[in-house]
């Protein structure tokens, strides 16, 4: 007789597999496809780079979590242990070489390395013209959002390429495609880390390192609230592009467990868009 079989992100279960052998009790996937490794996620204490690290926790990786302020890297990891799962965190402001020399120190003193990159953190101080746009404004979000995932990673290479399957995701962007009016700067940074993906992809392959890219839409988070309070541009938007419904967080961070899983071990180098529709039609 044919029983019905679930297949959970890589693993087999029968409808008899007791839930104990799946989650323990205290909420990790014991035998998760990303049991024991371990996942340093940038600008993770809230929206697209929390629900990254909850998720991959949730996969049974040991996650670090961080930020500028030390409360809200506490409150994120508190959130993480209520749950059961293994995280950790540190304050790292992305853009400052200290902090990145710091939060590289610990992992390396605490785990020996780390196994994926989730370079999140993201910033767009302007909202105006491209040619407006002042020197500082400039180096704030190229120093953000282009120099410090490449630098963070330089800094972890040595640790990375000795754990034999490291994965790397840059946190990109649609308006890096389809350039949103007044973001300029932004919009050029985040097309950037198109090409920063396609080159480190190239780099970093015979070192065993993959490296690809979470292309967001539309996602509810602090960081869009303007987009989601106007109304007009959320009904243009659902005209345009079709999907009914607005992006969560969450629906950013199951592919990027993906991407540091096994199953996906030959694939690099991608732009995977997340955002109910595709620019790329
Ligand atoms: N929300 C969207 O619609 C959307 C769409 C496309 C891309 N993105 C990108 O997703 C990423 C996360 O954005 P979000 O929407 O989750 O924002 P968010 O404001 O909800 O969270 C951003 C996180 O990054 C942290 N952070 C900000 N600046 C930092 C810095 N300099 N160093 C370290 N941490 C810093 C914040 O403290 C917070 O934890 C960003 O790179 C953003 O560009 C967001």
């Amino acid at each position: 007789m044919l029983r019905t079989l679930a297949f959970v992100h890589g693993v087999l279960f029968s409808p008899r597999t007791p839930p104990s052998v799946r989650m323990s009790s205290t909420g990790v996937d014991k035998k998760g496809v990303l049991a024991d490794k371990v996942a340093l996620i940038t600008g993770s204490t809230q929206g697209i780079g929390f629900a990254i690290a909850q998720r991959l926790a949730r996969d049974g990786a040991h996650v670090v979590v961080s930020s500028r302020k030390q409360e809200n890297v506490d409150q994120a990891v508190a959130l993480l242990k209520e749950e059961g799962l293994i995280a950790k965190g540190m304050v790292c402001h992305a853009g400052k070489a200290e902090d990145r020399d710091k939060l590289v120190t610990m992992v390396a003193d605490q785990y020996g390395g780390v196994d994926f990159l989730i370079c999140a953190a993201g910033v767009n101080p302007l909202v105006g013209s491209t040619l407006g746009a002042s020197e500082q404004v400039w180096d704030k979000i190229l120093d953000v959002n282009v120099k410090s995932p490449a630098l963070l990673l330089a800094k972890l290479l040595p640790y990375m390429e000795k754990r034999g399957s490291s994965s790397v995701v840059l946190v990109s962007s649609v308006t890096g495609y389809v350039p949103v009016p007044k973001l300029g700067p932004y919009n050029i940074s985040k097309t950037a880390l198109l090409g920063l993906t396609k080159t480190l992809a190239v780099e970093l392959a015979p070192k065993g390192i993959r490296v690809n890219c979470l292309v967001p839409g539309l996602i509810k988070t602090d960081f869009s609230h303007i987009l989601h309070e106007d109304e007009a541009f959320k009904k243009d938007f659902k005209n345009l592009y079709g999907m009914q419904r607005t992006g969560q967080p969450e629906d950013c961070a199951g592919i990027v467990s993906f991407l540091c899983s096994p199953d996906a071990s030959y694939i690099t180098g991608e732009n995977i868009i997340v955002a109910g529709f595709s620019p790329k039609l």
